[in-house]
Order: structure tokens, then sequence, then C-alpha cells
């Protein structure tokens, strides 16, 4: 899949959020929404806690309730689930449930194969490529109760990588990985927007969210900007919100005033 214009620039619109409104115990949690994302794009989309940014990606899935329009490849998100993989945060999968990887993995493809009928040679294929792609292969039968953070995090990418997304929505994918977990999976989202996948992922990573995002989007119940990350976290929003701004080599201005060097640092 490489839907990429010959000079690079992603033309293709994969998801359409228009005016998404959303109210959970009677509070307006999300309130008019507006998104476009391409194919190629990865868009983070950072916000303080209580913001809405699970809401927004759950709403978007149609798991919440919502007002306004939510499109994928140009079809309403109802008939569109199967075009799009969902990684939620690591806490929400059952992990004490005794499946194995391989099985976890293949209740990523519910949406394509059905609850009812039995997965076929395309769906297991499917599977182990999608296991392949966060290298654990090795690991394929192992009870996923059994794995450590890292791992598990990688059997939620797996499981939406089964169903061959068009988009990719990723919630806090990198909390509580170590280095070499988090540098596998920056490179593989890397890839797959290569490939003509529009990603977005909620993050408090902002070191991430800056070099790996080409696009950043500040939530607090709507997007308050929505531009490179320099942009963004350089932004009035920003500091209005976070009571100072965000620096980052190669990202920040005002370098200058960096405390102590720190690139993940916040003045
Ligand atoms: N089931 C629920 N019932 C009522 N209110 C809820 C429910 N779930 C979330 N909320 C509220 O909706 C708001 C947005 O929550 P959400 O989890 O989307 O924020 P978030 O930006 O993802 O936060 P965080 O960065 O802490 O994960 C919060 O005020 C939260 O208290």
């Amino acid at each position: 899949m490489n839907r990429r214009s010959g000079a690079g620039t992603p033309v293709d619109e994969v998801l359409a959020i228009r005016g998404l409104h959303v109210e959970l115990a009677g509070r307006r949690v999300v309130d008019g929404v507006d998104l476009r994302v391409a194919a190629g794009e990865m868009v983070g989309l950072l916000g303080p806690n209580g913001a809405g940014k699970t809401t927004m990606l759950r709403a978007v899935l149609g798991l919440l309730k919502r007002s306004g329009s939510v499109a994928v490849s140009g079809r309403p998100i109802g008939k569109a689930r199967d075009l799009v993989g969902y990684v939620p945060q690591r806490h929400e999968f059952s992990w004490d449930f005794p499946i194995s990887i391989e099985n976890a993995v293949m209740t990523g493809r519910v949406a394509r194969i059905g609850w009812f009928r039995r997965p076929g040679v395309t769906d297991f294929r499917a599977v182990h490529e999608a296991i392949d792609r966060v290298r654990l292969a090795d690991l394929a039968k192992r009870p996923v109760g059994e794995l450590s953070g890292g791992q598990r995090q990688r059997v939620l990418v797996a499981r939406a990588l089964a169903l061959n997304p068009e988009l990719l929505l990723l919630d806090e994918p990198f909390t509580g990985l170590d280095v070499p977990t988090q540098e596998l999976l920056t490179g593989l989202f890397a890839e797959l927007a290569a490939e003509g996948r529009a990603i977005v992922m909620t993050t408090h990573d902002l070191y991430s969210a800056a070099l790996e995002c080409s696009r950043l989007c500040l939530l607090d119940r709507r997007i308050l900007i929505d531009g490179e990350p320099a942009e963004v976290l350089n932004s009035v929003h920003w500091r209005r919100l976070f009571g100072a701004r965000v620096l980052l080599p190669g990202v920040a201005a005002d370098v200058a005033a960096s405390p102590a060097g720190d690139p993940r640092g916040i003045a």
C-alpha cells in the first residue's frame, strides 16, 4: 500500500472527522472536533490528563455514543470498521484470559471474519505476518498472561495489524516501554506510515511525538492547534495549558533557555 504522490506529499484522505461531540455522565468531553488525516501521515494527539484523547479515539471507533460524522477512506465508520486497527491502553485488555499470542492476535481479525466463522488460510497468514512484524514469532504459542509489559504492547500492535488496516489508532503506545521496545515500535510505525497508512497516536511522550509525528494536534475537549511539531509545542495554547514552552533540540525555537540540556524537559 503506498498512496503517496510523486512529490512524497500524502494526497489521499483516510480519516475525516467532522463536528465530533461526546458527552459522558452529562458532561461535554469532546466538543466539536474536526480532523482530517491523509494516507502516510502520523499525527500525534497531545493534551493534558482528562483532555478527551482516549474518548475521542473510542468515539471514532464507534465504541461510545457521539454526534458528528466519522468516515474512513470515504466510508462511514460503521461500514469501515475492518479498515481500522486500534491499540488500546495495555490495561484495557484481559491479559488473564487463557489464550496464546497467536489467538489474541487473531481476535484482531473479528471485524473481517465475523464472530461465527472459522478463520481461514488468509486469516492465519495475516496473523503470522503481524506477529513477525512485532518480532514475537518465537513466542507465538505462549499464553498472553505470561508476557512482560513490552511483549504485551507488541501483541496489541500485532492484533491491530492483523486487519492490514488503512488507519491505525494508537492509545499511548509507548507508556512503560524500555528503549529497545520503544525503538522497535517507532521504527514499525514509521514503516507503516511509509506504506501509506494513516496513524493517529495519543501520547504524553513529547520526545517521541515531536520526532516521529509529521503533525501534532493539541486537544483540550476541542482541538486548540493542529500543525507541525515546532509550531504546536511553541504555541500560546501549549503555554497556557502547561505553563511553559517545551524545549526539544531541533524542535523548539527557544532552545537557548533549555534547563540542563534535558531533551525531554519542560521548562
Ligand atoms: N466512563 C466515563 N464516565 C464519565 N466520565 C468519563 C468516563 N470516561 C472518561 N470520562 C471523563 O472524560 C474526560 C476525558 O477522559 P479521557 O480518558 O478521554 O482523557 P485523556 O485525555 O485520554 O486523559 P489521560 O491523558 O489521563 O489518559 C475526563 O474528564 C474523564 O473523567
